[in-house]
């Protein structure tokens, strides 16, 4: 398999968003777990995602995880690699949006990254360096209560200097605006004068076409779902990559019983829950009583046992800003939220155990640990659900296949998880 584009992914549910993009602009795409396994059959593909859990980890961890994954794609013949992270720059002070865009131009000869979060899309946009979520500006939007990383600081070079080595520099608006070849000649002023890192701006797609044109001259990029479909468009526009259909396997019905497990505390995830809970059983746990050692998992199990025979249902850790709070201010934020994903993880794990073979994961953090708790190596990407959201079919778990969506945090309508549960036969 020779394979034209490859992205690392800093958790599972932005892999996927990103592989439904590449689809969507007609790439035979295909999204791992990790490093598969060489004895794991991919299918022959132009693009593929690998998922990494790296958003919150340790950055030293981080750049090991990435420029293994980086070795690989380039192995199997990427030309460029994209460092997907989250359209809200998800990130602490601590890294890892620095440090690993920084570690893969060092391995890659390139010299300078070009970096936006910008997915018009799903109303992130990107001017004079300041992110804007749906017209908001970042801090100032529900992710500043984000439960892992509150984003404090809408500017974004700001952001990225801050858990950087090397300078970081801006592409605005007019000059994305002038064309990609504008845009490299900015990128070469900002090399010479000692930036690593460039924040580009981006309102419209067509900006993001002009970026994806600059950037795939250079080995590495950094950015969200918007990037990648600049990256798409301009390798088919080259010609180097030819339109796919984008039909594959990934729809056939897989049968078996239904089930939601929701461990994003974002405002859109707290809505569909609600809206769910109109239609289907919605069991939200109690994380004081979690974290205090009480086995909520059996309950939850024994829970979704007396109700999954007559349908779907939910099971939630996810809650309002002020009661993640009251469990980090007793707990601590990562001790929490890593006991939390290892519960729904495990609850997850029991609910297959029992004959789920189509799940629904809310939240990036909570997809990574249900994800890697089932051992799923890979997955073909379906059709799209929502903006950002597809539907995955596994691969390589024995013929068991399972129907998944990992379904980003911030994503998706009201109705989400009724029109994502009707899609998945
Ligand atoms: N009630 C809760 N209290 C504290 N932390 C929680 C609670 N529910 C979920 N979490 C944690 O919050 C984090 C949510 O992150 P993630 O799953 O990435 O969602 P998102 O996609 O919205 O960012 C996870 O670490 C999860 O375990
Ligand atoms: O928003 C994005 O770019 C991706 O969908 C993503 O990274 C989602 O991460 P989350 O933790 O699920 O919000």
């Amino acid at each position: 398999m020779t394979i034209l584009l490859g992205s690392i992914a800093d958790d599972y549910t932005g892999a996927s968003d990103l592989a439904n993009t590449l689809t969507k602009n007609g790439l035979r795409t295909v999204q791992t777990v990790g490093i598969p396994d060489p004895s794991l059959a991919l299918p022959d593909v132009d693009a593929v995602v690998v998922s990494l859990k790296i958003r919150s980890v340790a950055a030293k961890d981080a750049v090991a995880a990435a420029l293994e994954a980086e070795s690989w794609l380039r192995g199997r013949g990427a030309g460029h690699v994209l460092y997907k992270i989250c359209s809200t720059f998800d990130s602490t002070d601590l890294g890892n949006i620095g440090p690993v865009t920084e570690a893969l131009l060092s391995v890659s000869g390139g010299h300078i990254a070009l970096v936006t979060p910008a997915f018009p899309e799903t109303g992130r946009t990107v001017y004079l360096g300041h992110l804007f979520v749906n017209g908001q500006p970042l801090d100032e939007s529900p992710l500043k209560d984000h439960p892992l990383n509150p984003m404090r600081d809408a500017n974004l070079a700001r952001v990225l200097t801050r858990q950087s080595r090397g300078k970081v520099g801006l592409i605005d608006l007019p000059t994305v605006t002038d064309g990609a070849d504008a845009v490299r000649a900015r990128l070469d002023r900002l090399r010479a004068e000692g930036a690593a890192a460039a924040i580009a701006d981006a309102v419209f797609e067509r900006d993001l076409e002009t970026l994806g044109k600059a950037a795939l001259e250079m080995p590495v990029s950094t950015g969200a779902s918007g990037l990648g479909l600049g990256l798409a468009r301009a390798l088919l526009r080259s010609g180097r990559a030819s339109a796919s259909d984008g039909e594959n396997e990934a729809i056939r019905p897989v049968g078996g019983l239904a089930a939601v497990v929701a461990g994003s505390c974002s405002a859109a995830t707290l809505k569909q829950l609600d809206a769910a809970e109109l239609h289907m059983p919605v069991l939200r746990l109690d994380t004081e009583k979690l974290l205090a050692g009480s086995d909520e998992i059996s309950a939850a199990i024994a829970w979704a046992g007396e109700r999954i025979g007559e349908g779907p249902v939910a099971i939630a850790a996810s809650a309002a800003p002020e009661v993640v709070s009251r469990l980090q201010a007793r707990y601590g934020r990562e001790a929490s939220g890593h006991a939390v994903e290892t519960a729904t993880a495990a609850i997850a794990g029991e609910l297959v155990e029992r004959g789920v073979r189509r799940l629904v994961v809310a939240g990036g953090e909570t997809s990574g640990a249900t994800v890697d708790r089932l051992g799923i190596p890979a997955f073909l990407i379906g059709p799209e659900i929502a903006p950002g959201v597809p539907l995955l079919r596994t691969i390589g778990t024995g013929g068991n296949d399972m129907l998944l969506t990992l379904k980003s945090g911030n994503f998706g309508g009201e109705d989400f998880f009724a029109t994502a549960l009707s899609m998945m036969r």
